[in-house]
């Protein structure tokens, strides 16, 4: 029971989730697009997970599949998540099903129910978005709803679904390079809103944590069988005191004038329309883009009460650590000083 898959191995979240395996004595296959690393002990396989063929190598003689493959939220390409995410997840399906692989654990996200408005304290019972905050997160909802439907202890294959939200951490190549590159240009003036709103930051080692506890925890007639469960630090903290932690971390100075949220939003909506606009002539990537003014100035913190209580899920390193190791973990980004 201890041999497994990890589709996406090679991103941030995969390539810890490749190590803490290793280090649990697990025999590690990876399957993914790339190959970001060499370990002696993992098996690479390289492909696509929309390609059946591809994947039933990667899946042979293995008990569980962690799945956390998907394009980038920021690529913003509409057919691309529909694809992989969507699509893809089905051909994930069917290949653990062929392969006689007993256990999927699909990596989800809290956002599959956020519509930008504030959610405090939400649990796994809150309705999937009607109205999605962009396409990548409808498309993780078409995912965790496929891979919760499959759930089938009559022919022996268990699904599960975790739900991190705003995953940091050493090697993250989102949240740390974004806010420091937005600092670099001096982009990082203003606290959207009162900057009091919550929010859950999930230290990288934790979302592993509850990852390899679900599927150690999925059983027949377990609790865990074709549900959903965030895994979060159990600390929320007000959007911009963890920015600016990371920022004075690194050297850059916190933001510290107000400007109200919908004037935030109605700019980055604005800006938006501007660069569709010019899409045919230019390509140009907004920093403030609608999606991320909802993150940053409204409520958005999870309970994980349902992974205590089904997996006994607790965080393994403290808010106050986290940040710590990894504002440590990122020399290049420090403000280099006259
Ligand atoms: N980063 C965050 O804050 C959060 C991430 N998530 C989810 O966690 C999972 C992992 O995210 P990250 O590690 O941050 O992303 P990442 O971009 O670092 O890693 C994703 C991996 O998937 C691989 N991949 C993409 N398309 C593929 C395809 N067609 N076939 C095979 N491999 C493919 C990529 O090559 C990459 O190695 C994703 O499912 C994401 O939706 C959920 C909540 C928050
Ligand atoms: C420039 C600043 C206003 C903010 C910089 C930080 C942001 C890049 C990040 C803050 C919250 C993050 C987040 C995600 C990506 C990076 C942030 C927007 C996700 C969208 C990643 C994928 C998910 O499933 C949900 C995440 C929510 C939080």
């Amino acid at each position: 029971g201890r041999s497994c898959t990890v589709i996406g191995g090679s991103g941030f979240l995969g390539q810890h989730m490749v190590e803490q395996l290793l280090a649990k004595g697990y025999r590690v296959n990876v399957f993914d697009i790339q190959q970001s690393f060499e370990r002696e002990q993992v098996t690479f396989y390289l492909g696509d997970l929309c390609d059946k063929e591809a994947l039933l190598p990667a899946l042979q003689g293995v008990s569980v599949v962690f799945h956390c493959a998907s394009p980038a939220p920021s690529s913003d390409n509409r057919e691309l998540f529909y694809k992989v995410n969507f699509l893809g997840t089905k051909t994930v399906i069917a290949a653990c099903r062929e392969a006689r692989v007993q256990k999927l654990v699909l990596t989800s996200s809290a956002s599959v129910v956020f519509e930008g408005t504030d959610i405090k304290n939400g649990s796994e019972d809150l309705p999937y978005a009607q109205k999605p905050i962009d396409y990548y997160t409808e498309t993780k909802i078409l995912q965790e709803k496929e891979v919760l439907s499959a759930n089938d202890p009559d022919n022996d294959f268990l699904t599960t679904a975790i739900r991190p939200h705003g995953i940091f951490g050493p090697r993250d190549p989102q949240l740390v390079p974004i806010l420091i590159q937005a600092a670099q240009s001096g982009k990082m003036k203003f606290i959207i809103g009162d900057g009091k709103n919550l929010v859950d930051f999930t230290y990288v080692e934790n979302v592993v944590h509850g990852h390899i506890l679900a599927a150690e925890k999925l059983h027949k007639d377990s609790p865990l069988c074709g549900k959903a469960f965030h895994i979060t630090n159990d600390e929320p903290i007000p959007f911009w005191t963890f920015m600016s932690r990371i920022l004075t971390g690194l050297d850059y100075d916190p933001p510290k004038y107000h400007i109200p949220y919908w004037l935030a939003y109605y700019l980055a909506l604005l800006l938006a329309l501007l660069l569709a606009l010019l899409r045919p002539l230019v390509t140009i990537k907004a920093t403030f883009t609608p999606m991320r003014v909802a993150l940053a100035g409204t409520f958005h913190y999870y309970s994980c009460e349902r992974a205590k209580r089904a997996m006994g899920y607790r965080p393994v390193v403290s808010l106050d650590e986290a940040i710590a190791r990894t504002v440590q973990s990122y020399p290049s980004l420090r403000r280099a000083r006259a």
